[in-house]
């Protein structure tokens, strides 16, 4: 059996009473025995006969492993579900939480659920084994979203499963009838005219000249075919999931009651699993053990355990310590916990971006473009801001936006000292950062921007979605209006991808500021920027031709 019970010393600060550690997996309740530290979800789940969920890449970038997590979430006062890679999540990292898998979502026994019978009839499956994870991607935005999604949110929740058969055309198509019309195509209001006095056809969603006699019957616009497209559409109401007879799985109410208490679990070789729920646990478990693993979404920490082979002794989720999962809007900027998720900070950018200033929000909008092609929403739904930073790799896409944007991390030790530093100063070298080993990163201010002061992000990578980048960068500029004429006042440039850390161009900077914002100034910063990023013929990573060509 397994237990919540808190290590004899932790006793004084967890103070819970010893009780089993459960998981629900698709409705049934299970108790996890102690021991299964070292066991990821992935594992759990095939062991105990679940093996629907496959096993690809082993590192979050193939989506063949996509489970739904649920579980209460204290501060929205509701339950959350979202898609995860199983491959990465550590078993004990779902304590408390309700797992459904593509068993617990419909089969041809028990009827196929909607979103299943949809991609069957698309002929969206044909060697299968990346099925479960599309059908689990899907299942999850349906299951979290409160209207119906859009087009744009479906392709965006699949952007981290990979299918080597289909060519994606019939999985897409597959999924679209799960998305949002646009009602005012039917309503014949002038919402459905253009503003060039064109007509949306409401057959096709496209500018057509059907309206005045298309809405009589006597003339209808072409429609697009099946023979046009080599593929027969399915249309909401053909799937009306009549063939699925089961009932939804909802969310275990003895999780509802239940609170999460400190966990203190064994693994294998001696691992050691803490989950505080306070930062003060958090900070007495970081003094008494200096060369603990934080991690939240696990995204790192489990491809160098897993795939790398480190051993870590002891592993502290800091997913669940509220100091570490604030989001305040504050009058000079927004105060971001270090855990706090990539999904979650997203909501957040695009909840300012429509409440304040534009001038305000500059950062904001080059932070949610490369949010977006930073990975898959599996790994955005877990993968944390202070792990991206503490990372600190080379071609981290957001280190140089926090940079550039001007950006303070907050840093707390042992003792609760707090100390700040400019994002800036942070980077040291190569994977290494401004932390001693007492020492944890708390959260992150980033500052709003100002009237005429500017954020933009860059990325190349092989792929659009969910790949790593080749060279990216964040650069800010501020100017004034001096006369006619608008100078630079403030700059700052960071490139990833080319050194050992994301690295300021700051002879660039020094050329560049006092200098009037025009085409002399862009061919000038051209120079110095060579000077400032210059990378070896035989420099780390290749590619070197086409890597300068970003920033030359
Ligand atoms: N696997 C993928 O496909 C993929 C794709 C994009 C990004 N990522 C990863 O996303 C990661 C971020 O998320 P994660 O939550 O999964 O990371 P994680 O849990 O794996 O932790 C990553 C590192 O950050 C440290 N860390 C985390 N929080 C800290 C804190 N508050 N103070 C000090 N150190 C802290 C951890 O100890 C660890 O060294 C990035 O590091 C990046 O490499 C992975
Ligand atoms: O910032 C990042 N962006 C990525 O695309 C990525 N992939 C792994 N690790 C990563 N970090």
């Amino acid at each position: 059996m397994g237990s919540l019970k808190n290590e004899e010393e932790m006793e004084p600060i967890g103070g819970e009473s010893s009780r089993d550690a459960v998981l629900y997996v698709n409705g049934v309740r299970r108790v996890l025995p102690d021991g299964l530290a070292h066991l990821t979800l992935l594992e759990y789940l095939r062991d105990i006969g679940l093996t629907g969920t496959k096993l690809g890449c082993g590192e979050g970038g193939c989506g063949a492993c996509t489970v739904m997590v649920s579980h209460y979430n204290e501060v929205l006062k509701k339950c959350v579900h979202y898609a995860v890679n199983a491959c990465l999540a550590p078993l004990y990292s779902v304590e408390g939480m309700h797992i459904i898998t593509v068993e617990g979502v419909g089969s041809r026994k028990s009827g196929l659920h909607p979103v299943q019978e949809s991609l069957a009839r698309s002929h969206g499956s044909q060697c299968g084994f990346c099925t479960p994870g599309f059908i689990m991607s899907m299942y999850a935005l349906l299951r979290s979203s409160e209207l119906p999604p859009t087009e744009e949110q479906i392709e965006e929740c699949l952007a981290g499963n990979l299918c080597r058969c289909t060519g994606y055309r019939p999985i897409i198509d597959a999924f679209q009838v799960f998305a949002k019309t646009d009602d005012a195509f039917y309503t014949n209001t002038s919402s459905s005219d253009l503003q060039s006095g064109e007509f949306l056809c409401p057959s096709t969603g496209k500018p057509c000249s059907c309206k005045s006699k298309g809405l009589n019957g006597a003339e209808t616009c072409k429609k697009s075919t099946a023979n046009e497209h080599n593929y027969e559409p399915v249309s909401y109401s053909e799937v009306d999931g009549s063939t699925y007879t089961d009932k939804e799985l909802i969310f275990p109410p003895e999780l509802l009651l239940r609170k999460l208490t400190p966990l203190y679990l064994n693994g294998f070789g001696g691992l050691k699993w803490f989950r505080p729920l306070k930062i003060q646990h958090l900070l007495e478990l970081k003094a008494k053990f200096p060369d603990a693993k934080l991690v939240v979404g696990n995204t790192e920490v489990g491809i160098e355990m897993r795939l790398k082979r480190i051993q870590y002794k002891v592993l502290i989720s800091v997913a669940h310590v509220p100091e570490l999962n604030v989001l305040h809007v504050k009058d000079d900027g927004l105060e971001i916990g270090a855990a706090v998720r990539l999904s979650e900070l997203l909501q957040m950018f695009r909840k300012v971006i429509n409440e304040r200033a534009a001038h305000e929000t500059s950062s904001c909008k080059a932070f949610i473009e490369q949010i977006k092609w930073f990975a898959g929403t599996q790994i955005k739904n877990v993968a944390c801001v202070g792990g991206n930073i503490c990372t600190a790799s080379p071609i981290s896409d957001l280190n140089p936006l926090w940079m550039a944007a001007g950006a303070k991390f907050q840093i707390i030790d042992c003792k609760g000292n707090i100390r700040t530093i400019m994002a800036e100063n942070f980077f040291l070298g190569y994977r290494k950062v401004d932390l001693t080993s007492g020492e944890i990163l708390l959260s992150i201010f980033l500052p709003w921007t100002r009237p005429f002061e500017y954020v933009k992000e860059f990325k190349q990578a092989h792929r659009r979605d969910d790949d790593i980048a080749i060279v990216n960068a964040g650069m800010r500029v501020f100017l004034e209006e001096k006369g006619e004429d608008l100078v630079v006042s403030d700059s700052l440039i960071v490139y990833g991808g080319v050194a050992p850390l994301s690295l300021s161009a700051v002879k660039t900077k020094e050329f560049i500021i006092g200098k009037n914002w025009d085409q002399e100034l862009l061919q000038g910063a051209l120079k110095f920027l060579e000077i400032d990023i210059f990378l070896k013929e035989d420099a780390p990573g290749g590619m070197v031709e086409f890597r300068k060509s970003f920033n030359t």
